[in-house]
């Protein structure tokens, strides 16, 4: 494997949100234990419908499980719009709400020190918040990402054809222009996704069939030299590089509808291999 590429996307094809949800936190879980460092996991929110199924996984696993993990993880925001905590679009506010909140009356999370938000009072000026944000993760690379993808196949605050697609030099960037509302935002650029330890897409519904079916078509290519990877959406983008790494999309049923048959079988993989 040359020190360029990556690791090619696993499938995970479920047919209820719960069994989805469900396997998403046993992930969390194996790559916590996994996780032998003295420092921190470092686990990547997004907002969107994820943080609903990532809070759902979580409050089934028994309580036992997550007080024994939950004490050594970090929370970071994999983008966030740029409104204050409490506002109604605030990824923060979602994650605390799905669960975070339940994580800190149940398992030991301190909200203060283990939860990264974005500073409010830079919250008018996206490029100074998103610098602020990058200083306050200092160089330590995301362990986990938790991604979602919208229809149109970006990730976090990464939108295709969109400028910050180049970005090489900067680990966090703020944006303006966002399509989806609200415009201001800040986002881990693609240089920090390809230092994450693992990868992992959350997508569901039939309204991502098309961005899916491109992610998935793109893969090996992707894999074999993301760097020189022209004209494939973010979501196949944001991924990890280098060896020992993961990469996993769980999927519901309408998702991967339109996805041939042959390009699933390449990389779908069985669910007791989590
Ligand atoms: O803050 C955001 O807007 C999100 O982080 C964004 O990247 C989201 O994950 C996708 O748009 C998918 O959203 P859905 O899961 O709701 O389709």
């Amino acid at each position: 494997m040359s020190t360029k590429s990556g690791p090619r996307a696993q499938l995970h094809v479920y047919d209820t949100p719960a069994d989805l949800a469900s396997s998403v936190a046993s992930l969390l879980l194996r790559l916590s234990s996994a996780h032998t460092a003295l420092r921190p996991l470092v686990i990547a929110l997004s907002g969107g419908s994820l943080p609903a199924v990532v809070g759902a996984g979580l409050r089934a696993l028994p309580v036992a499980d997550l007080r024994k993990h939950v004490p050594r993880w970090r929370f970071i925001f994999a983008d966030e719009r740029c409104v204050p905590h409490a506002h109604e679009d605030s990824n923060y506010r979602a994650c605390r709400e799905a669960l975070l909140d339940y994580l800190a009356q149940h398992a030991g999370l301190d909200l203060t020190t283990q939860v990264v938000p974005i500073r409010e009072d830079l919250v008018g000026d996206s490029r100074a918040a998103a610098k602020a944000y990058a200083e306050t993760l200092g160089s330590q690379a995301v362990d986990v990402a938790l991604l979602g993808m919208g229809p149109d196949g970006h990730t976090c605050s990464l939108f295709p054809n969109h400028a910050l697609l180049s970005v090489r030099d900067m680990l966090v960037a703020g944006l303006d222009d966002s399509p989806k509302p609200p415009p201001s935002r800040i986002t881990l650029t693609l240089p920090a996704l390809h230092a994450a330890q693992a990868v992992v897409y959350i997508a569901t519904g039939a309204s991502k069939q098309p961005a899916l079916k491109a992610v998935l078509e793109a893969d090996k290519a992707v894999a074999q030299d993301p760097a020189s990877a022209k004209g494939v959406l973010p979501s196949a983008l944001a991924r990890p590089v280098g060896e020992g790494k993961e990469l996993h999309w769980f999927v519901d049923s309408a998702a991967v509808a339109t996805v041939p048959a042959e390009v699933r079988a390449e990389v779908e993989v069985a669910p007791a291999k989590l």
